[in-house]
């Protein structure tokens, strides 16, 4: 391992005893410690108000590690870089003693006044903790100092610009790390490398070739415990407004003339500002929300959102979202992007479909209800690959062509290692590289666009709960496509 690129570094995490935490925190960290990408010269601070001890913490850090990992190994050596300090962010007599630790910790393992704050809790403390950050001098070191804020960013576009600022006046952007876990997948990092470095695609990858795309995310899993967070966001914040549009303009923008951040930002940039901002008198043209009802999943019975949990007995909230994006630019002009994403769905997946445009003509078929258009699926989780689905004559069809899947599978190879998301951002942000995080313009012009969406259903009440679990949302999704001619692709 290149000792330059073993980050030497204080981590603080606020909102250490959370879920995030310990499902996806403590593994990614423990893995870039595994892997040599963490050198012995780091320390991690774990802050929350719960009056855990520094042992009680490593505990938690260890049975996180075995549960996501099962690693069948001493974890202690790793777990005693983890320190506690019982904090409440509201709370101004705290600040000054979490200095106190992280400049101990400098010294005993000689971090070279690097420090990671790392906002793993509900967003509303955020503007606040960066602004005691500045206040106490907590940002003040002769390191690089770096923020990592979890989304959601805001509530909606002025939510957000209030909060952004808030931070800027107490970080530059240069420090600010807004993070978009699907932006750390392998194969949203991989969208680019397919569009970017294969003649066959990029050159066909524009109106005159596309007719349409499909990007779906679905998720099988319910509200969960989330249900007070989940209700206030709906499907719309939680998604849509920032992982799908990260996806969409991964997949629309041109190439980039350099692969460095500011390069890839400002070609992602001009997809969002180029998206045809819906009026909310016509939100019901091109957007269907959804709220799932009780079904079956795997042959077990779930109930309905509303009956998940007493506060969202007679809840407006969506749990699904389908809409039609349209985008005003030379390359893209005419070509609908159809997306979807909701809880309790008959499956887990992220998948994107890129639907070629039929041959003026076509010799091999009995009849156009049977033509099959060449499709590029990129699947994203849970398996990772491409499929290619091409014509060909397949042996004792006679003159018929049919649909051949010319398909690579990440997971069928061996020796590719598919780290998880977190792992490779905190790595990313440790090394000063902002390419897989959100600028501030990203989320702006993302809220822009779902604000009018969020506002029109706001006011009216949703006929709810209009699709079953276990099903892929309702129907009026699959009429969305349907009237310009398309179905959803099986994912
Ligand atoms: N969980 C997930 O999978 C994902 C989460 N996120 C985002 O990550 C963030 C955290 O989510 P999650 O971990 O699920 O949330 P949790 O509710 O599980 O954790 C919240 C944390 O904040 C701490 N906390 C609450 N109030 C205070 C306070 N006044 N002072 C200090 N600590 C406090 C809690 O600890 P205590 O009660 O001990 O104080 C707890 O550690 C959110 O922004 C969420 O949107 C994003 C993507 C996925
Ligand atoms: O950010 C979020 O993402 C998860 C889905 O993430 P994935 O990596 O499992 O696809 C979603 O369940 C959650 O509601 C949302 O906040």
């Amino acid at each position: 391992m290149n000792q330059a690129l073993q980050p030497k570094v204080v981590i603080v995490i606020f909102g250490a005893t959370g879920d995030l935490a310990s499902r996806k925190l403590y593994p990614s960290i423990y893995n870039l410690y595994k892997k040599g990408q963490l050198s012995e010269n780091f320390a991690v601070v774990g802050l929350a108000r719960r009056p855990w001890t520094d042992e009680v913490l490593r505990e938690n850090v260890e049975k996180s590690v075995d549960k996501a990992f099962s690693p069948n190994e001493d974890l202690s050596e790793f777990a005693s870089h983890f320190y506690y300090q019982s904090f409440d962010v509201t709370d101004d007599s705290t600040y000054a003693g979490l200095n106190t630790l992280m400049s101990k910790l400098d010294e005993t393992y000689q971090t070279e006044g690097n420090r990671l704050f790392y906002l793993a809790m509900a967003p509303n403390f955020f503007g606040m903790i960066a602004k005691k950050l500045k206040e106490y001098g907590l940002k003040e070191s002769n390191g690089w100092t770096r923020l990592i804020i979890e989304k959601p960013f805001g509530h909606d576009h002025p939510s957000a610009e209030d909060l952004n600022n808030e931070i800027r006046e107490a970080f530059d952007e240069e420090q600010i790390y807004r993070i978009d876990h699907y932006l750390g997948k392998e194969m949203v990092q991989n969208i680019e490398v397919i569009r970017f470095a294969n003649g066959i695609f990029e050159h066909l990858w524009n109106n005159q070739f596309i007719s349409n795309i499909q990007v779906t995310a679905s998720e099988v899993l319910g509200v969960e415990d989330r249900a007070r967070y989940y209700d206030d966001s709906g499907a719309i914040r939680d998604m849509l407004q920032n992982h799908i549009m990260q996806i969409v303009s991964l997949l629309l923008m041109e190439p980039p003339i350099k692969l460095t951040t500011d390069e890839i930002r400002s070609e992602k940039i001009k997809v969002l500002r180029a998206l045809r901002k819906i009026e909310e008198d016509k939100i019901d043209q091109y957007f269907v929300r959804g709220q799932y009802d009780a079904g079956e999943i795997d042959s077990e019975a779930v109930p309905a959102y509303r009956a998940e949990d007493q506060e969202l007995a007679e809840s407006n909230t969506e749990t699904y979202v389908a809409g039609k994006l349209v985008i005003d630019n030379y390359r893209w002009a005419g070509v609908p992007i159809y997306i979807r994403t909701g809880k309790r769905m008959a499956k887990k997946a992220i998948n994107i479909v890129i639907q070629f445009k039929d041959l003026p003509m076509n010799l091999y078929y009995k009849s156009s209800k049977e033509r099959y258009p060449n499709l590029l699926n990129i699947s994203i989780q849970p398996n990772e690959g491409i499929t290619l689905t091409l014509n060909a004559n397949k042996s004792g069809s006679g003159t018929l062509a049919e649909p051949i899947h010319l398909a690579y599978n990440q997971h069928a190879v061996p020796g590719i290692n598919t780290p998880e998301a977190y792992e490779k951002l905190l790595f990313d942000c440790m090394v000063g590289d902002a390419t897989n995080f959100t600028h501030w313009d990203e989320v702006a012009l993302s809220w822009k666009f779902v604000d009018p969406i969020l506002n029109a259903w706001s006011t009216k009440k949703a006929d709810f709960p209009n699709y079953k679990s276990g099903s892929m949302g309702p129907k009026a999704a699959d009429e969305l496509l349907e009237k310009d001619g398309f179905h959803w692709w099986d994912i």
